[in-house]
């Protein structure tokens, strides 16, 4: 199977700057720019532009999509892009989620594949600049990738999925880096190594044609806290990166609880993310913590995706985690 990975991928300060050189290597004349109200004024200013709240089924007379904002802007694009058989440019304005590189798009539950952005331009004082909760959510979506892979080597051996070593060395090895990269340092690269390893995660996607090795138990957490929001009309907003990393500190502990040469992962991953001031407590993340049990006693069944969940735990079970973990 054909590999597609970004032809053009520059992360550094002012790489807005290059657009123009890309645009003109791609050939592409007349793109057609989404993004969103807030983050419209990064958008280059020569080309039409449509905010993603008010995106059309078809477009025409583009010869291009280009993505300028955070998580849903980029998704959106991506979206329309796909949709018009036309080639996607990903300028992220905060460094939330690995959807900057990836091929997926998570408009709706379940995500489905696309293709990767021929162009990813991450430019990194626009990043640096961004609010810091969106970086601390992109955290949590890179660190979740360390769950993901376990998940994935455990569906290999105990349901002999297909697996790609190359994938999943890739994802865990940059979700790795920044964790520890976060664990002994003042933080002043981690925009920038958070860019690096959002983008290094979505083509770990693209390798393995499938979101498993960014999408494990952890993921199936926060889209169970997502059916939930929208089931109770909580008014809860959580991020998707905030979801995944609160998971990572679950699913790590159930990992750590089968295999003793993970010890401690939970608690290097929660002192992670405190130090980022992700979410790391039931009340930090917005929930009650009834609807936490609820969602990690149904979250197997987010998708047909065996997971260190294997056929799900039961409410009781769930509680005695939640309180072992968090109280
Ligand atoms: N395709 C993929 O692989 C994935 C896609 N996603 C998508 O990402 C969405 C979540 O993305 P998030 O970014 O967490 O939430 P979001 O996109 O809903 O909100 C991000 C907010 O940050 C603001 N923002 C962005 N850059 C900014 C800047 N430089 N300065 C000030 N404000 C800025 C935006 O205006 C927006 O209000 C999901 O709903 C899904 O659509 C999530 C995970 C994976
Ligand atoms: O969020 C993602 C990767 O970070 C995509 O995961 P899903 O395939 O579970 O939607
Ligand atoms: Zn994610």
């Amino acid at each position: 199977m054909r590999i597609i990975t970004p032809r053009y991928t520059i992360i550094e300060d002012h790489a807005i700057n290059h657009l123009n050189d890309i645009l003109k290597k791609l050939s592409i004349n007349n793109p057609l720019v989404i993004t969103g109200k807030k983050t419209k004024k990064f958008a280059p200013k020569e080309f039409d532009f449509i905010y993603y709240s008010e995106l059309p089924e078809r477009i025409s007379g583009y010869d291009a999509i280009i993505g300028v904002g955070g998580g849903r802007a980029i998704d959106y694009g991506k979206y329309l892009a796909y949709k018009n058989d036309l080639p996607f440019i990903s300028i992220p304005t905060t460094a939330s989620n690995d959807g900057i590189a990836s091929p997926i798009v998570s408009i709706k539950q379940p995500s489905f594949m696309t293709v990767s952005p021929i162009a990813i331009i991450v430019d990194t004082k626009i990043i640096e600049k961004s609010p810091k909760r969106l970086l601390a959510s992109g955290f949590g979506d890179i660190v979740s990738n360390i769950t993901a892979v376990l998940d994935w080597q455990l569906a290999y051996k105990e349901k002999g999925e297909k697996y790609s070593e190359s994938s999943a060395i890739f994802s865990k090895t940059v979700a790795e880096e920044i964790l520890n990269y976060v664990l002994s340092s003042d933080l002043k690269e981690f925009h920038k190594k958070l860019a690096k390893a959002l983008v290094g995660s979505g083509i770990a996607i693209a390798i393995a044609n499938s979101s498993r090795p960014a999408s494990g138990s952890e993921h199936l957490f926060s889209h169970a806290l997502d059916y939930l929001k929208e089931k109770y009309k909580l008014d809860v907003d959580s991020l998707h990166g905030e979801q995944c990393g609160f998971g990572a500190i679950i699913m790590s502990y159930l990992h750590e609880k089968e295999n003793k040469n993970l010890t401690n992962l939970h608690i290097r991953i929660r002192e992670a993310l405190r130090k980022v001031k992700a979410p790391t407590t039931i009340e930090e993340l917005g929930f009650d913590k009834e609807v936490i049990i609820e969602a990690l006693s149904i979250a197997h069944k987010m998708r047909d995706r065996w997971t260190i969940l294997r056929e799900g735990i039961s409410k009781e079970k769930a509680r005695k985690i939640i309180e072992e973990l968090f109280y």
